[in-house]
């Protein structure tokens, strides 16, 4: 067994069971004034700061000089009024909580856990900005998504802690939990709570949120008769329509699966879905890179293949965002090839 990047995929996958704990607990809890709306107009809650704070935190005790792009900052908090600083109190004590937690099995008190590792408020907001790097082609840099598909997240849907490792602009480590995603995608009402690990060159492996089992993961053939989509819920995001042509061009009959979040990454390499279609819906965004990173390494070391819908490659290298791509398809690498047509046919035609 390779033995590359060892510490680094335990402390990813520590890292983000702790952060799956606090989100949960604060979606059984969540109040209205626990969640703000940025300067983008898209929400953010108690739990996707505190969830950056606690991950960043043990990355820092771990490789004090690794840099970080996490999606949140601490702006917002640091302004002084009555809810900012009841806001603020809220997020310490849920970090805090997370990061003393007892250590379980790979846990390593060194990387700021377990009792005794409580954080001040200052050194838990600067913990959220040291997500702020902006990122580039060359060195060791984490990306963080607290949470990703905020908007599931507050339905009590699909979202995905995201947490990888880009050396040198690829993609090295990739960890994603899912505290809502069922074990059994055909038995929604079964054991829930699903992580996914890929090492670049080792495979990708999933395993209970809540324990060490894991499983290997291959991406099973193209099939056809049962091949469907993967998509995001919300119509803003990816266009549903250009996906609803793609299908037809290659001549499929299953429905697509809407989800939020990277979770739509986890169902394709396990094989919920067939491919995952995200198509731009003509307002000029750049995808960023802590929403595709570990889904990528996750589809390459399944068995997929992973590209913009041009057919090249996301370019980790250009930044916080993914630069020129133009949408993303991902799918098992026997099927890629007539999936890239068929977009570009829509694409052409648009
Ligand atoms: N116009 C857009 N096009 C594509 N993705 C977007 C757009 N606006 C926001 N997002 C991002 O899509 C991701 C969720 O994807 P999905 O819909 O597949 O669950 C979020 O990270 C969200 O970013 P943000 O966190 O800034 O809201
Ligand atoms: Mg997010
Ligand atoms: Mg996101
Ligand atoms: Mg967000």
């Amino acid at each position: 067994m390779s033995l590359a990047y060892i510490t680094e995929k335990q402390l990813a996958i520590s890292a983000v069971r702790r952060a799956c704990l606090l989100t949960s607990s604060v979606f059984n809890k969540l109040v209205k004034n626990e969640t703000l709306v940025k300067g983008d107009k898209s929400p953010v809650t108690v739990a996707d700061y505190s969830a950056q704070a606690v991950i960043s935190t043990m990355l820092h005790r771990a490789y004090p000089d690794d840099l970080i792009i996490g999606e949140e900052d601490a702006s917002d908090l640091r302004t002084e009024s009555d809810s900012v600083s009841s806001l603020r109190n809220r997020i310490v004590e849920l970090a805090n909580e997370a990061l003393t937690a007892e250590l379980g099995i790979g846990d390593i008190a060194e990387w700021g856990i377990g009792p005794g590792s409580e954080q001040n408020a200052n050194q838990l907001l600067d913990a959220i900005d040291r997500g702020s790097y902006e990122g580039g082609r060359n060195g060791r840099m984490w990306t963080i998504d607290p949470i990703d598909g905020t908007k599931g997240f507050l339905r009590g849907e699909q979202y995905a802690v995201c947490l990888a490792l880009i050396v040198d602009a690829q993609v090295q480590v990739g960890v994603l939990g899912c505290p809502n995603l069922p074990w059994d995608w055909l038995k929604p009402d079964g054991d829930k709570g699903c992580l996914f690990v890929a090492v670049r060159g080792q495979g990708a492996q999933q395993m209970k949120l809540s324990g060490a089992d894991s499983a290997p993961l291959t991406m099973p053939p193209y099939t056809p008769s049962t091949f469907n989509f993967l998509e995001s819920v919300e119509a803003a995001h990816s266009s549903h329509s250009t996906t609803s042509q793609i299908s037809t061009i290659m001549g499929l009959t299953q429905s697509p699966i809407r989800m939020d979040s990277q979770a739509k990454y986890g169902c394709l390499v396990r094989g919920d879905g067939g491919a995952y279609v995200r198509m731009p819906t003509g307002v000029g965004y750049q995808e960023k890179i802590w929403d595709h990173a570990t889904g990528s390494l996750l589809v390459t070391e399944s068995g997929g293949i992973i590209t913009d819908s041009r057919g090249l490659p996301l370019d980790f290298g250009l930044g916080r965002t993914l630069g020129e791509n133009y949408g993303i398809i991902a799918t098992v690498s026997d099927a890629h090839a007539e999936l890239l047509d068929a977009v570009q046919r829509v694409v052409k035609e648009d």
